[in-house]
């Protein structure tokens, strides 16, 4: 079951030579249960700061992250990644070179029985209309189709909540726009909450239930974008 996230006064910092240097302040958003929400903002703003402190990667100096009712972050908390349920597209967890786009689907999900195991990564392949390549290996697959191995491996285990960040950025123009509005299709299909990141206003816009622009390390504006049910 996919889960609301709720973020609240949330500060973020690194560890610099003359001590901690804030880099996120003051931030909060919520994201509904099966929507998808959106951060905007130029280089080095912090979106990807962000998205780390969602998945276990930076501790919250300040404020929280709560994934329905599970507080994931806190001054006081930190609940370790792998106990997250958050699953993640992130462009440095490009897919297995020596696995079939099959066996990098399954990767997360090792310890479901055999059966169980094939059935759903048939169904997530047949999601993103990938099921003719379960024998390929990434280098026989287009950009887009890697893409959308990617997202199979990340929706497979049924996360809470999915991350994306900047996951078309490699993508020529005509690809990334279909491939913007299918994984916004998958995505609702799957009733998936999930959190994307991204320089682009216009995928934002083409992806977004709620979207808000971020500037040096504060939120501005988090709306609804869409009509509810839209
Ligand atoms: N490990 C780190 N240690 C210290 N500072 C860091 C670290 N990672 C990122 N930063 C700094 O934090 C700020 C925000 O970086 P972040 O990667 O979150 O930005 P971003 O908005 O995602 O940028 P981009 O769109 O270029 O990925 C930057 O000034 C960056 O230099």
């Amino acid at each position: 079951m996919t889960a609301p996230l709720h973020i609240e006064g949330l500060r973020l910092a690194y560890d610099g030579a003359h001590g901690l240097h804030t880099i996120v302040e003051g931030f909060s958003l919520s994201v509904a249960q099966g929507h998808i929400g959106c951060l905007l903002g130029p280089s080095g703003c912090g979106k990807t700061t962000v998205l780390r402190a969602i998945a276990g990667f930076e501790p919250a100096r300040a404020g929280s992250i709560r994934l329905g009712d599970t507080l994931l972050s806190s001054a006081a908390t930190h609940l370790p990644p792998e106990r997250r349920r958050v699953g993640m597209m992130f462009q440095e967890y490009a897919l297995f070179p020596h696995l079939t786009a099959h066996d990098n689907v399954g990767f997360g999900l090792r310890r479901m029985a055999p059966p169980e195991r094939e059935a759903r990564i048939a169904e997530m392949l047949a999601l993103v209309g990938l099921a003719d390549a379960a024998r390929r290996y990434p280098h026989e697959l287009s950009g887009g189709q890697q893409q959308r191995v990617a997202l199979a491996r990340a929706l497979a285990p049924s996360p809470d909540l999915l991350l994306l960040d900047e996951p078309f950025s490699n993508l020529d123009g005509a690809t990334r726009e279909r491939l913007v509005a299918e994984v916004r299709t998958i995505l609702r299909a799957a009733g998936q909450t999930a959190m994307l990141v991204t320089h682009n206003e216009a995928e934002a816009h083409a992806l977004a239930d709620h979207m808000g622009t971020m500037h040096a390390g504060k939120l501005a504006h988090w709306t609804a974008t869409r009509q509810p049910g839209a």
